[in-house]
């Protein structure tokens, strides 16, 4: 049986960015990442400093697992990372999740392809913006774009940090014209545990971006939103 590498299964809980933002769900969190983003609030999942929780799980224990935190309180299942678009037994749960009835959803960067993304429900593709120190690879990221444009089920978020990776933004939203686009608010405190320090400026920030957009003839039809998880619960792991 495949086995998929978790580090974390939480939930139920909101989802608290991009398209599907405040919809209930349950979240699987793969370890591994072929990005290492400058502010990245999941390090742990590929910086080795949780390598000892990483669980080797057969789709079926994922089921198992996500039923006994959720039981009949859920039907949507968010999966997260990392990068989970590295693993190819992804496919597995997915279809597995579809068999029980459970809606998906995935979060990756758009820097590799597997054909089971066809078949996820919520898929939120975020490129990443200079701030990250991060490339962006387009040849994937457009192959990607095309191939769910005609499954219809993609989204893209784009997290902003500063006015360089706004016009990033626009670029990206230009090159995309026909996937519904969002823009969400960088933390760039992903350690303090002052919730109330962290949501004044996290909404000093949105209120930045906000600004940014409505000024900008290029940012018409987008989407700009918060990360609503930490404005609720700051920096807590596992929400
Ligand atoms: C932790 S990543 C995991 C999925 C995938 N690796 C990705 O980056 O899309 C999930 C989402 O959190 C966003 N994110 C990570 N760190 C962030 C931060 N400090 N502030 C705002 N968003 C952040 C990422 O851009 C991504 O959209
Ligand atoms: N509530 C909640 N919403 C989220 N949306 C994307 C998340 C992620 O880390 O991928 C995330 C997360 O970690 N928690
Ligand atoms: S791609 Fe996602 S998980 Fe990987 S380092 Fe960047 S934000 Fe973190
Ligand atoms: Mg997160």
């Amino acid at each position: 049986m495949s086995r998929i590498p978790v580090l974390e299964i939480f939930g139920p809980t909101i989802q608290g960015e991009g398209a599907v933002i405040g919809r209930k769900t349950m979240f699987v969190r793969t370890a591994g990442c072929d990005y290492h983003c400058n502010w990245c609030d999941s390090a742990f999942t590929w910086d080795g400093s949780a390598k000892d929780e990483i669980k080797q799980m057969t789709p079926e224990k994922i089921w198992d697992e996500l039923f006994e935190l959720g039981g009949n309180r859920f039907d949507h299942v968010t999966i997260s990372g990392g990068n989970p678009a590295l693993i190819t037994a992804i496919g597995e749960l997915v279809s597995l999740l579809n068999e029980k009835g459970i809606q998906t959803a995935l979060e990756t960067q758009g820097s590799k392809w597997q054909d089971w993304m066809k078949n996820i429900d919520d898929l939120t593709l975020s490129p990443k913006p200079p701030s990250s120190g991060m490339e962006t690879n387009f040849e994937i990221l457009d192959s990607i774009v095309a191939t769910l444009l005609e499954v219809g089920n993609e989204t893209i978020k784009v997290v902003v940090f500063d006015d360089v990776d706004f016009e990033y933004a626009i670029k990206i939203r230009e090159r995309y014209r026909d996937v519904p686009f969002y823009l969400q608010v960088g933390n760039d405190d992903i350690t303090t545990v002052d919730n109330d320090l962290l949501t004044k400026k996290l909404l000093q920030k949105y209120e930045w971006l906000i600004n940014k957009v409505m000024e900008s003839p290029q940012m018409n039809d987008v989407r700009v939103l918060p990360q609503l998880h930490a404005l609720v619960w700051g920096n807590k792991r596992g929400v």
